[in-house]
């Protein structure tokens, strides 16, 4: 298995007959399209069922966008941006470039201060713009395509069409009425597949395949986790074991789980999965709060708290087993700061006795600890990855008996920003 689980406490006496039989039974109602929510499980084939003509139009597109454009504005927020962003900066390499174009996201929040020095930035380079919106009319994407629409027009007149890319929903929605009076390319976010169980789809396809990455591994990963991953076995599917491990420390009295990361890459991962989680848990007054920590930075901040502070959390550690690039510790002549005992251990090294170290303490601090291991940081690793947490995270909100694929609560604050700014019928 491309992910494997390891937990503090003993597993093996969390599994009785009765779980295994309920987990059973939401696998089979998800199967026969009997769960809650069943009309968005269109995810959970895609990996090996997804069209080759689309795999190959989006990698067309993207060798055009290559071809017309130094940057690609990808505009969207939630599940319309962060699938892409974790991926692409799961893969990217600290301090070098991918071999596509650049991609800077917009619409993922409100800040003039931010779109306005974007359009600066711009000035000068050959932009393309990506504007994605399931629903088409959430606002904070639109606001920013308004702004990108006119800056593309003035600089590239009738010919902007040509850079705009609109992906969205087939039949409905404001944005599919601007693609089409405009006549801009168009990719389709299906119907069955919620934003943020969209990652491989056109939504998180396009940007990745236009940044230079194989989204061929990616959906290969993808569909090995599809395949491996399809039986109840809980002595061997981790997305089973994780989703075990999280209801059983939820009922234990740990309703805070912190994903933390020992690599900067992972940490849009991170952002990726806690709109996961959290929209597909959170609701009816119940569910696990995903944050997350990038450790060592933040040993010497929230670690204080993990240590010693409300006992309600637990940790799920992403160890990434070989991480490419490393640097080794020489033997210093004079041994002035006091690192020599270190000689000849390589950095990754070193970060494994943080690892280490810090579970210990926080074990010892009364956090439980869930670690999950990944060979190492790559398109199929990466496509595995996300497919097992959308997998465990279905189960997760089953065995709670909530619906993963709706998101009521976010509608609150949408209605309320409405009456604030005086939108008509608010
Ligand atoms: O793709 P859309 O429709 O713009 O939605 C973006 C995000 O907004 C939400 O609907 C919440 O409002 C998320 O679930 C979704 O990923």
């Amino acid at each position: 298995m491309t992910v494997n689980v390891n937990f503090s406490g003993n597993y093996q006496e969390l599994v009785s007959p009765e779980l295994t039989e309920r987990l059973q039974t939401i696998a089979n109602k998800m199967n026969d399209g009997t769960a809650a929510g069943s009309d968005f499980l269109g995810w959970k084939n895609w990996p090996s069922t997804i069209d080759a003509e689309l795999v190959s139009r989006i990698q067309e597109t993207a060798k055009k966008i290559q071809q017309q454009a130094d940057v690609l504005v990808v505009i969207g927020i939630g599940g319309s941006y962060l699938g892409s962003k974790a991926v692409l900066e799961a893969l990217r390499e600290p301090f070098k470039s991918a071999t596509g174009v650049e991609i800077i996201f917009a619409g993922h929040l409100v800040s003039g201060a931010y779109l306005k020095n974007l359009m600066t930035y711009l000035d000068g380079k050959e932009v393309a713009v990506n504007v994605i919106s399931k629903s088409g009319k959430t606002t904070e994407p639109a606001i920013a395509f308004r702004f990108l629409q006119d800056y593309m027009e003035k600089r590239y007149g009738q010919k902007a069409a040509e850079r705009i890319y609109v992906t969205t929903d087939a039949e409905k929605g404001a944005l599919l009425d601007v693609a089409k009076e405009k006549d801009y390319a168009r990719f389709v976010v299906p119907d069955d597949i919620g934003g943020r169980y969209s990652v491989f789809t056109s939504v998180g396809l396009l940007p990745i395949a236009a940044a230079g990455y194989s989204i061929e591994s990616l959906l290969s990963g993808a569909k090995r986790a599809e395949q491996e991953l399809v039986e109840v076995h809980t002595d061997t599917n981790p997305a089973i074991q994780y989703a075990i491990l999280r209801d059983h420390l939820y009922r234990a009295g740990y309703p805070v789980e912190i994903m933390a990361v020992f690599e900067e890459r992972l940490t849009f991962v991170q952002e990726w999965w806690k709109q996961l989680f959290g929209e597909s848990e959170g609701k009816e007054g119940k569910g696990i709060f995903p944050a997350s920590v990038l450790y060592s930075t933040d040993l010497h901040s929230l670690g204080q708290y993990v240590q010693d502070g409300k006992r309600m959390l637990f940790e799920t550690f992403v160890n990434v087993e070989s991480v490419g690039d490393d640097l080794v510790m020489q033997q210093a002549a004079n041994d002035s700061d006091e690192l020599n005992y270190l000689a000849g251990k390589s950095l990754h090294e070193v970060n494994g006795a943080v690892q280490q170290a810090t579970a210990e303490a926080h074990l010892s601090g009364g956090v439980p600890l869930i670690t999950l291991s990944i060979p190492a940081l790559d398109e199929d690793t990466i496509g595995y990855l996300l497919y097992f947490y959308m997998l465990s995270c279905a189960y997760s909100a089953y065995l709670l008996d909530i619906n993963p694929f709706d998101q009521p609560g976010v509608e609150e604050y949408k209605v309320n920003m409405f009456r604030i700014l005086n939108k008509p019928g608010y």
